[in-house]
C-alpha cells in the first residue's frame, strides 16, 4: 500500500514497462532509461543532418545508424486497447460500475453474508467509503493520465515530426550518399589513370634519377677534379702571397733603402760640389807640390848618390873594423839557471828537503839555492864586457880550500842575463859583412845543454840577415858523418850528398840539396833527442849555406858528450859518442892548424877529416870571416867543462885566419 503512494507523474508514460515486471519501484527506473535511449538517436540525427558534408564513409555509417534510431525513436502507437491487464489504467476513461463491482473480493462478500447483519452493516460502510476515497484517487489519477496522455501525444507528434524530417535527411543524405559513391567511382578511376601515370612517371623519374646519379658521379668526379685543381690553386695563391708578402717587404726595403740612396745621393751630390771645389784647390796644391817633389826627387837622387857612396866607405870601414878585430872572433856566452837545472826536491819544498811542507819555495830561497848550484864566476870588465874569471876550489894536501882563478878574454863575454836582442847586436855587425859578399861562418861551441841552439835559433834573429840576403837557403844537418837535407822528402834522405868547392870563386856547394826559403820547415826535422844532461839537445851538426855567404853551424854537445852518452843511450850510444867527439876533435884540429899556419904559414890544414870542417873549408880559410859564440854552463858541476870550452875558446881566439877577401860574382 505504501507502494501505491508514489509520486504517479513518473509512471505516465510506461507503458512499455507495464509488461515487465512486478514492482512499481522497477517501472520508475525503466521509464527515464528507455526516454533516453528514443531520444539520443533524435539528437544524433539531427547532428548528422546538421553535417551533410562529411565524407562518402560518414555518410554510410550515419545511414546505417540513421534507420535504428529512427526505428528505436519511432513513437509507439498507444496501445491502451491492446493490453488487457493494464487496460484499467491504460485508458483515460473512468472505470465502470461493472468492473467496480467485478473488482470486489469474493471472499469478502460470502463473508459478509455469513456473519451478523449489525457488524456487516457497519464494515460494509466503511468499506464503502473506503472505495469511495479510492475511487476520488482513481479519478485524479484518471485526469492526470489524461493530461499526459494529450501531452503524451503532442509529444508524438513532435516526434514524428522530427522523424519524418529524419527521414528526408535521411534521403538526402542517402542521395548524397550515393553521388558520393559515384564521384568516388569516379575518382577511383582517375586514381587508378592516375596511378598508372604515376608509375610511368616513377619508372621515368626512376630512369632519369639513374641518369641524374651517373651525371652526379661525372659531376663529382668533375668537382673532385674541380677541388683538386683548386687546392692546387689555393697553394700557388698562397704561395704567390708569400712571393707577394716578401717582394713587397723587398720593395718596402728598397724603397727605404732608395730613400736613403737619395738623401745620401743628395749629400755626396753636396759632397760632390765641395769636393769639386776642394780639388780645384787641391789641384792648384798639387801643382805647387809635384813642383816641390820634382826638386825634392832631384834632391834624393843627389842624397841617394852620396848615400851609396858613403856606404860604400861604411862597407870598406867596417870591413875594416872586422879585420882589425881578426877574422876570427869569439864570442863567450853564459846561460842563466834554468829552473830545471834545481833539483826536484828543491822545487818542490822549497830548498827545505828535510821538510815535506807543500809550500812553494819562496824566491829568496829560490835565489839561494841558485848561488849554491852556480858556479864560482866573474865578469870583472864591466865596461867592454871582455873578460870571465871562474874558481875551481880544491882541497890541498895539508887539507886546506885551495882556490884557483881561471881568467879569459874573448871579443865579447854575455853574461847570464844578457837578452837575445843583445848577443845578436853583435853578430849582426858580422852577418852584415855577408850581406856585403864576404863568406861569414858563425858556429855556436859548447857543452850539451849550454845554448847553443838558444842562441842560433832564439828568436830566429840571426836568420833574419839570412833572409836578407837571399830568399832561398839551403838547410842541412851532419849526422854521423852523414849529410842529410833538412827540406828533403823524407826525415832522413836516401840521397848522398857531396861537397864540392870551387876554388876560382871560393864558393861551396852541397849536392842534391833542396833550397827553401823558411827556416822553420827544416827545424822541424832536425835530429833532436833529449838526452840526460838536457831536455832538448841536438846532436846534429846544422848548417844553412847560400852561395857560401853566410854558414850558420850549431854544434852539437862537446866535452859532455861522454856524461850525456855514457849512462843515456844504449846499445849505439857509443857509437854516436864517439863520432860526435871526434867531429869536435877534428874542428879543434882545424882551428889549431889555422893558428898555427898564421905563424908558419904552409901548414896543412886537415879539413878533410869530417864533413864538417871539410863543408866549412871556406868559411874557415883565411878569405873568410868565422865567428864562434862559446857557450857555457853557469853550473858548479859543469865547471870543468867550462874550463875545457873556455880554453879551447882561446886557442881559437889566438888563431889568425888572414885577410878575408870579398866574393865578387
Ligand atoms: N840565454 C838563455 N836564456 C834562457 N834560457 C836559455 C839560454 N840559453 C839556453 N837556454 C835554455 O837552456 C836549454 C838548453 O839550451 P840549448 O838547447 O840551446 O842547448 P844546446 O847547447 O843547444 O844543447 P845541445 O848541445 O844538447 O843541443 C834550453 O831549454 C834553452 O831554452
Amino acid at each position: 500500500m505504501s507502494q501505491s503512494r508514489l509520486p504517479l507523474p513518473r509512471i505516465r508514460s510506461s507503458s512499455p514497462v507495464q509488461n515487465s515486471a512486478p514492482g512499481p519501484s522497477m517501472k520508475r527506473k525503466a521509464i527515464p532509461e528507455e526516454d533516453e535511449e528514443s531520444e539520443q538517436p533524435v539528437k544524433k540525427l539531427a547532428r548528422g543532418h546538421l553535417q551533410p558534408s562529411r565524407t562518402a564513409t560518414n555518410l554510410t555509417r550515419s545511414s546505417n545508424t540513421a534507420p535504428k534510431s529512427v526505428t528505436n525513436t519511432k513513437p509507439r502507437a498507444p496501445t491502451l486497447g491492446s493490453n488487457k491487464s493494464t487496460s484499467a489504467r491504460g485508458t483515460s476513461a473512468p472505470p465502470t460500475n461493472s468492473a467496480r463491482t467485478a473488482s470486489k473480493p469474493a471472499a469478502t462478500r460470502g463473508g459478509r453474508t455469513a456473519s451478523g447483519s449489525g457488524r456487516l452493516g457497519t464494515q460494509r460502510a466503511s468499506d464503502d467509503r473506503c472505495l469511495d476515497d479510492v475511487y476520488t484517487k482513481l479519478s485524479s489519477i484518471d485526469e492526470a493520465r489524461a493530461a499526459d496522455t494529450a501531452r503524451l501525444a503532442a509529444e508524438m507528434e513532435a516526434e514524428r515530426a522530427k522523424v519524418v524530417e529524419l527521414q528526408e535527411n535521411h534521403h538526402a543524405l542517402s542521395r548524397q550518399l550515393a553521388l558520393s559513391k559515384e564521384q568516388e567511382l569516379s575518382q577511383r578511376a582517375e586514381l587508378t589513370i592516375a596511378s598508372d601515370e604515376l608509375d610511368k612517371l616513377r619508372r621515368k623519374h626512376a630512369q632519369e634519377i639513374t641518369e641524374l646519379e651517373m651525371d652526379l658521379q661525372k659531376k663529382d668526379r668533375v668537382v673532385r677534379e674541380v677541388n683538386e685543381e683548386l687546392r692546387n690553386c689555393r697553394n700557388d695563391l698562397d704561395r704567390e702571397r708569400e712571393t707577394v708578402s716578401s717582394l713587397k717587404s723587398t720593395l718596402n726595403h728598397e724603397a727605404n733603402a732608395q730613400l736613403t740612396l737619395t738623401s745620401e745621393n743628395r749629400s755626396l751630390q753636396t759632397q760632390n760640389t765641395a769636393l769639386h771645389a776642394k780639388t780645384d784647390t787641391d789641384s792648384r796644391t798639387i801643382a805647387e807640390l809635384t813642383l816641390k817633389l820634382e826638386t825634392a826627387q832631384y834632391q834624393v837622387d843627389e842624397l841617394r848618390k852620396e848615400a851609396m857612396e858613403n856606404e860604400s866607405m861604411r862597407r870598406k870601414l867596417h870591413n875594416m873594423v872586422q879585420e882589425l878585430k881578426g877574422n876570427i872572433r869569439v864570442f863567450c856566452r853564459v846561460r842563466p839557471v834554468l829552473p830545471s837545472d834545481v833539483p826536484s826536491p828543491v822545487r818542490i819544498s822549497g830548498g827545505r828537503s828535510e821538510s815535506n811542507s807543500p809550500e812553494p819555495p819562496s824566491t829568496e830561497e829560490l835565489a839561494l839555492v841558485r848561488q849554491e848550484l852556480t858556479a864560482d864566476m866573474a865578469f870583472p870588465d864591466r865596461r867592454d864586457h871582455k873578460e870571465i874569471t871562474l874558481w875551481s876550489s880544491s882541497e890541498s894536501a895539508t887539507g886546506q880550500e885551495r882556490k884557483e882563478s881561471y881568467n879569459f878574454s874573448f871579443d865579447k863575454v854575455f853574461e847570464p842575463e844578457s837578452s837575445q836582442a843583445e848577443v845578436f847586436e853583435e853578430i849582426s855587425m858580422l852577418a852584415q859583412s855577408s850581406v856585403d859578399g864576404y863568406n861569414v861562418c858563425i858556429f855556436a861551441y859548447g857543452q850539451t845543454g849550454s845554448g847553443k841552439s838558444f842562441t842560433m835559433e832564439g828568436g830566429s834573429q840571426v836568420f833574419r840577415v839570412a833572409e836578407d840576403l837571399q830568399s832561398k837557403g839551403q838547410f842541412l844537418e851532419i849526422y854521423n858523418e852523414t849529410i842529410n837535407d833538412l827540406l828533403g822528402k823524407h826525415e832522413f834522405d836516401k840521397k848522398k850528398h857531396d861537397i864540392k868547392h870551387d876554388p876560382k870563386t871560393g864558393s861551396t856547394r852541397v849536392t842534391d840539396l833542396t833550397y827553401a826559403t823558411l827556416l822553420s820547415s827544416a827545424q822541424s826535422r832536425r835530429s833532436v833527442a833529449a838526452t840526460l844532461m838536457n831536455e832538448r839537445s841536438s846532436r846534429s851538426h846544422f848548417c844553412e849555406t847560400c852561395e857560401g855567404c853566410l854558414n850558420l853551424v850549431d854544434l852539437a854537445g862537446s866535452e859532455r858528450i861522454n856524461v850525456s852518452f855514457g849512462s843515456g843511450f844504449g846499445t849505439g850510444g857509443g857509437n854516436d859518442k864517439d863520432r860526435l867527439k871526434e867531429t869536435q876533435m877534428r874542428l879543434g884540429d882545424v882551428i889549431a892548424a889555422l893558428g898555427e899556419k898564421g905563424e908558419k904559414g904552409d901548414k896543412h890544414i886537415p879539413y878533410r877529416n869530417s864533413k864538417l870542417t871539410y863543408l866549412l873549408q871556406n868559411s874557415l880559410s883565411g878569405n873568410s870571416k868565422t865567428l864562434m859564440v862559446l857557450n857555457l854552463s853557469p853550473l858548479a858541476t859543469h865547471l870543468n867543462e867550462s874550463l875545457t870550452s873556455l880554453r879551447f875558446a882561446t886557442k881559437v881566439n889566438n888563431t889568425t885566419l888572414g885577410t878575408a877577401k870579398k866574393q865578387t860574382r
